[in-house]
């Protein structure tokens, strides 16, 4: 058992997968050996979570997750805790190993109880609930029983172990299921309630909807305990990215080793009253900052701003005096209606080219401007990629910002496969996809993130990841995002607790 850490990838694995995985072991182990891993993995972790804990309360479902926490029930009784368990089974419908496990516990001594007895900061709680069983269907609503289980669960202020999954939450998607959707109300970042420290014990394989959507959140401190099977015969759903590897630079380099990033956005305050040429401008700091040789600023402000006078290392240029094939192009930021003039010109003649904001707006809304974006990939020196959050990507795929939330991974898939692009669609655990491969789920960063201009920042950084990629072609770019979400991500989980996160300094906080 080992707690998942940002650092190196995880293959992370959908519910069929773990299914024919567990089908499997169970085939070639004795009887009841793998719940009896799992029991003792969860017992060990809870004694190691809480080793001042008096009380541990522990609520188990009807099938094999409340199983495993009979188990470690038993266990954790015989090492002289006062433990108390509700089952929300029956002897007549419990699957053998749970029925197993409950039989464990009754004859160690277990004290079943229907309400949690009281627990203090020390002690701690065990969601065995639901696991891989859970079901989506609309006539699988949960009981009142159960719900009031996990509120129960969710509120109380000891430490939460989740076995498996935190319960509700959909294994492949990190989506509450229809009837859970409320317990995201009390995800322990959600105003007003209060911070409960969370665990989830994953078993078997690592799943992909702990690292994104409300996963994070629900799952809090991921662990993994393989129970002496390995996971790599079977095929993983995505990958949880690890760092990147660090950029050597040659000593005898020079500003144009490291490529050109021009960035066009920024329409100006005339057009629409609203400026937005500083998103243009956190976009091009970022990429100065992570090193690309040299940055230009084509603002979509009409020539209203003649110098940046706080970035004097930032070139600005007019559009027209732009080598687009030449330059890395960071195209969108804060560009407004008038980034619909330069798209055409931009989708047609750069070379290695990311997309954001505004300029992603208004490829939803035109057919043709769609056609080039995706002709792109056929052409031989392109580079794309796509930087949107989630209403972004819900009008590009015609779509609700609610259905691409509720299955990220397969949205960005979608996008990335529709367009031929490399995708970043961002938000807690961000994906990044591409055709033909693997998605990314980006493991790093935080809410923190959650304010204005920290986007623009990304793609600045990507612009320059891309720009320092050996090669022009979907690998670079999708390897060009990967890093730059995590090194984004990173940035905000290291920033110090007492000081503002505001998108120039997460700019200025960039290493190339
Ligand atoms: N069989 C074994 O030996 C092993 C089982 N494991 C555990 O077993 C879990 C999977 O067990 P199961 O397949 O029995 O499934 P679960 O125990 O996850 O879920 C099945 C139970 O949940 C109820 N349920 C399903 N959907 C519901 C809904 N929407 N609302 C209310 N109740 C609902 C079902 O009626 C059933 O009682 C894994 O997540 C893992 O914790 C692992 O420990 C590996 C070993
Ligand atoms: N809760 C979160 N956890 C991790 N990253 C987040 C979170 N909220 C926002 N972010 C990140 O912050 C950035 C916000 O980008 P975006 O929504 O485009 O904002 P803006 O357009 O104001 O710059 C994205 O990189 C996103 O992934
Ligand atoms: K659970």
């Amino acid at each position: 058992m080992h707690r998942i850490t940002a650092d190196r990838p995880h293959p992370l694995h959908d519910c069929a997968a773990t299914r024919a995985l567990e089908n499997q072991a169970q085939r070639s182990l004795p009887a009841h050996a793998l719940m009896q891993r799992a029991a003792h993995a969860c017992a060990r972790l809870a004694r190691a979570l809480a080793p001042h804990a008096q009380r541990m309360w522990l609520a188990c479902g009807g099938g094999n997750n409340g199983g495993d926490g009979l188990l470690a029930a038993a266990l954790l009784h015989q090492a002289g805790l006062d433990v108390t368990v509700t089952w929300l089974g029956t002897p007549e419908t419990s699957p053998p190993d749970a029925l197993h496990s409950w039989h464990a516990a009754q004859d160690a001594g277990v004290c079943f109880a229907d309400a949690p007895p009281p627990l203090g900061t020390q002690d701690l709680c065990v969601d065995a609930l639901l696991g891989i069983g859970l079901r989506t269907g609309s006539t699988h609503s949960p009981d009142a029983r159960l719900l009031d289980c996990l509120h129960a669960l969710h509120a109380s202020h000891a430490t939460l172990l989740n076995v498996d999954l935190p319960s509700g939450l959909v294994a492949d998607t990190g989506h509450y299921a229809p009837g859970f959707e409320a317990l995201a109300a009390t995800d322990p970042t959600t105003a007003g309630t209060h911070q409960q420290r969370r665990h989830t014990l994953a078993l078997l394989t690592l799943k992909s909807g702990l690292f994104t959507a409300h996963g994070r959140d629900a799952a809090g401190g991921v662990w993994y305990d393989d129970l002496g099977v390995d996971a790599a015969t079977h095929p993983p759903q995505a990958w949880l990215a690890g760092a990147p590897a660090p950029s050597a630079r040659a000593h005898a380099s020079h500003k144009g080793s490291f490529g050109d990033v021009a960035v066009i956005g920024g329409e100006g305050l005339a057009a629409c009253g609203m400026g937005m040429t500083g998103a243009a401008v956190l976009a091009a700091s970022a990429a100065l900052h992570a090193g690309a040789g040299r940055v230009m600023v084509a603002l979509l402000d009409g020539g209203a701003t003649a110098a940046l006078p706080q970035q004097p290392a930032l070139m600005l240029r007019r559009f027209d005096a732009l080598e687009l094939a030449h330059a890395t192009v960071v195209c969108g930021c804060g560009g407004g209606a008038a980034v619909a003039t330069v798209l055409a010109q931009v989708l047609q003649q750069a070379g290695r080219l990311v997309l954001d904001a505004d300029a992603l707006n208004t490829i939803a809304a035109d057919t043709a401007l769609r056609a080039q974006l995706a002709a792109r990939s056929s052409r031989a020196g392109c580079a794309t990629a796509l930087t949107p959050h989630p209403l972004e990507a819900a009008r590009l795929l015609g779509t609700s910002s609610a259905a691409v939330q509720a299955d990220r991974l397969s949205a960005a898939n979608q996008l990335a496969q529709q367009l031929g692009c490399a995708v970043v669609l961002k938000g807690s655990g961000s994906v990044v996809a591409a055709p033909g491969r693997l998605a990314h789920i980006n493991p790093t960063g935080n809410a923190r993130l959650a304010s204005a201009g920290t986007g623009d920042v990304l793609a600045g950084l990507l612009g320059a990841r891309l720009a320092a990629q050996p090669r022009a072609d979907l690998d670079g770019a999708f390897a060009a995002a990967s890093a730059a979400c995590w090194q984004h991500g990173a940035l905000a989980d290291a920033w110090p607790a007492h000081q503002a996160l505001t998108a120039d300094r997460l700019a200025q906080a960039i290493t190339p």
